[in-house]
């Protein structure tokens, strides 16, 4: 465990995010915070507005108002040092696919500025760690689905970040490798202190986080344990809370 941020301390805050588009109001004073050590699932069905917060959150577009600081470093005044305290894992895989996995890391981290006395043993360590030792020579074209979210993992963890943002980030992988995936998203936080947002429309994936963080219509509908929300709704199943509390509409993607 790194000793920088103390475990518990908050890693990302956002205070009162609002955006809209147009006439609609993507975001409306959104309000959460990730602690170091902790992994909280974004729950929201299509069109909560997750995509636009991790939009915010990465500096891709600004809010209309309200703030987000990660490590204290305000994303608006300070990206450059919020940036730097933060990996991500996009909704749209990112690799490319002719490069072998060990030059998509090596390039990745010079492009990062990482001095490659520190940068080729950690990629080393961390293709280790995640079992892609294997597959490095390859290019990202013959790994299977999973394995290439893997790299984008690693290549995320590169800079040793505090903050972790994953992004609907298991779309496109069967049941088992996304369980996989999550597995070791819960590892590396433990082992490195780790604070993750876990960006889903699947119930299944919130239910290993520490805490749930229930996004409908841009608002935060709810913000605790997964048997907190339960218990909320007079529900038997996170699956069920989260319907009723977000109107029960029908929507195959919140299906597991
Ligand atoms: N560039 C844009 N222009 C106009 N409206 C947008 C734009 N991006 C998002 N929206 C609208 O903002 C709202 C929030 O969308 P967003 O993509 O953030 O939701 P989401 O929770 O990520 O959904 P999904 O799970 O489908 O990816 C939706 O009503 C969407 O139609």
């Amino acid at each position: 465990m790194r000793s920088d941020v103390d475990a518990g301390a908050p890693v990302l805050a956002c205070r009162e995010v609002s955006k809209r588009y147009g006439r609609t109001q993507a975001l409306d004073a959104v309000s959460l915070q990730v602690r170091a050590g902790e992994m909280v699932a974004l729950l929201g069905p299509n069109g909560a507005g997750k995509t636009t917060l991790f939009q915010l959150l990465t500096g891709l577009f600004v809010a209309d108002s309200g703030s987000v600081e990660v490590l204290g470093a305000d994303m608006r005044r300070d990206p450059v040092r919020a940036l730097a305290r933060l990996g991500v894992v996009f909704q749209q895989p990112a690799l490319d696919l002719n490069l072998s996995v060990g030059a998509s890391l090596r390039f990745h981290a010079d492009l990062h500025g990482l001095p490659r006395a520190q940068s080729r043993p950690r990629i080393e360590a961390l293709l280790e760690r995640f079992g892609l030792t294997p597959v490095a020579a390859k290019p990202a074209r013959e790994l299977s689905g999973g394995n290439r979210r893997k790299v984008e993992l690693v290549r995320a963890l590169l800079h040793e970040p505090r903050l972790l943002l994953m992004d609907e980030a298991t779309v496109g992988l069967d049941p088992a490798s996304r369980a996989q995936l999550v597995e070791e998203v819960l590892q590396a936080r433990a082992e490195h202190g780790l604070g993750v947002l876990w960006a889903t429309h699947l119930v299944d994936e919130a239910e290993r986080a520490q805490r749930v963080i229930v996004l409908h219509k841009g608002k935060v509908r709810f913000d605790g344990a997964a048997a907190a929300l339960c218990e909320s709704q007079a529900a038997p199943t996170l699956q069920s809370a989260f319907l009723q509390l977000t109107g029960g509409e029908k929507n195959e993607k919140v299906v597991a």
